[in-house]
Parts: C-alpha cells; sequence; structure tokens
C-alpha cells in the first residue's frame, strides 16, 4: 500500500517549505519540530540518528535531514558542522573563511533519512551540488544561500523554483520520489 503521507521531523522553515514546495506534489506532508540531538559522524550517521530516534518518539514513518556545506580548501570543513560556523561567523565569515585560498570551490549536500517507524532501518537518499563560495549576494532569507554559487547566481539570487530545481536538496528529494513510487508499506497486520 502506497504511503499516504510522511512527517518530515525539522525544526528549520526554510527546509520544509522547499521539502513542500518539491515533495508536497508527491505527497501530504506533515511537520513535527522534535529537536533531535545530532551525534558527531559522518553525515550519514547523522541524518540516521536522527531518523531512529524521530521514528522511536513519533511512531510512525518519519523523514529527518542533515544538510553539509563542504569546502574543497578545508577538506570538507565545515561539512556536517555549517550550522555552527553559520551562527559563529555569518555569512560575510564564511567567505573569509576562503580568504588565503585560491579554490573557492564548494558542495552542498543534502542527506534524508526515512524510516517506516520503531525498529526499522532508515534508508539514506543524498544530493549534491558543486558550486563556489563568494561574497554574499541576494535576500539573506536562508542561511547560506547568499554566497553559495551555482552557474553564476547565488542561491539566494535564484527564484524559488530555480532553486527548487539544481539544489542538493531537490536532487536528494528526486531519488526519495522514485523511491516512493515502488514502495509498497507494509500492512500493519
Ligand atoms: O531541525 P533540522 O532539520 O536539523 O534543521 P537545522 O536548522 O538544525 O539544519 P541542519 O542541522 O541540517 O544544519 C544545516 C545548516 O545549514 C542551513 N541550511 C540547510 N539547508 C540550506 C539551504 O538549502 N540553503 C542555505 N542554508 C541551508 C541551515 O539553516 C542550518 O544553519
Ligand atoms: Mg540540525
Amino acid at each position: 500500500m502506497p504511503l499516504e503521507k510522511i512527517t518530515f521531523v525539522t525544526g528549520n522553515a526554510g527546509k520544509l517549505a522547499e521539502v513542500q514546495a518539491i515533495l508536497g506534489k508527491y505527497i501530504k506532508i506533515e511537520n513535527h519540530g522534535l529537536d533531535l540531538e545530532e551525534i558527531q559522524g559522518s553525515v550519514e550517521e547523522v541524518s540516521a540518528a536522527k531518523c531512529r530516534k524521530a521514528a522511536e518518539i513519533l511512531k510512525r514513518p518519519v523523514l529527518t535531514e542533515d544538510t553539509c556545506l563542504c569546502f574543497r580548501a578545508l577538506n570538507g570543513l565545515p561539512g556536517p558542522y555549517i550550522k555552527w560556523f553559520l551562527q559563529g561567523v555569518g555569512t560575510e565569515g564564511l567567505n573569509k573563511l576562503l580568504a588565503g585560498f585560491e579554490d573557492k570551490s564548494a558542495e552542498a549536500v543534502c542527506t534524508f533519512a526515512f524510516s517506516e517507524g520503531p525498529g526499522c532501518e532508515p534508508l539514506i537518499f543524498q544530493g549534491r551540488t558543486e558550486g563556489r563560495i563568494v561574497c554574499p549576494r541576494g535576500p539573506a532569507k536562508f542561511g547560506w544561500d547568499p554566497v553559495f554559487e551555482y552557474e553564476g547566481q547565488t542561491y539566494a539570487e535564484m527564484d524559488k523554483d530555480k532553486k527548487n530545481s539544481v539544489s542538493h536538496r531537490y536532487k536528494a528529494l528526486e531519488k526519495f520520489r522514485v523511491f516512493l513510487e515502488t514502495y509498497d508499506k507494509k500492512d500493519e497486520s
């Protein structure tokens, strides 16, 4: 039986808006803002751990997501710690982190984890978009969008539909959408 709805567990309004815009056409999305502890580790481990916890607490099919921003010149840092870097130094500071480096390339990575419910091992769906870090341009509405440039435009300068057709989040959700097409939830009985 196909899934009629899914609970996306996030406390981030920007993420929720994009998941609704990208995936909401295919499945009903509910939001639950559990503030889940984020373990240290690879982004896949962080996302799967959040998902396991959410499934245990909410006792239903859940989707969680963790986003990384990886600077090639810094061997992938800030990576999964981007939230704390952004809070600490802001978008100007993110750009300044690369002031001494020729290589401004970066990769945005979105890692979704889906679990059917308590005790069900999460499945991982990941999307990656290559770009470069620039001086902030465009409206500062969502995280590090103003400093991530893709094909000459920062995410912040793009209209929503454009970002939602090229982003790390779009690519990860596209994989999840294909999975949902053949997904058959085991009967409750
Ligand atoms: O409740 P969760 O889903 O964990 O939400 P969060 O805000 O804690 O998000 P993360 O742990 O994934 O941290 C990622 C950081 O990157 C930001 N971010 C995530 N996706 C983004 C995007 O597409 N563009 C710009 N910033 C983004 C987000 O606001 C955080 O500051
Ligand atoms: Mg988080």
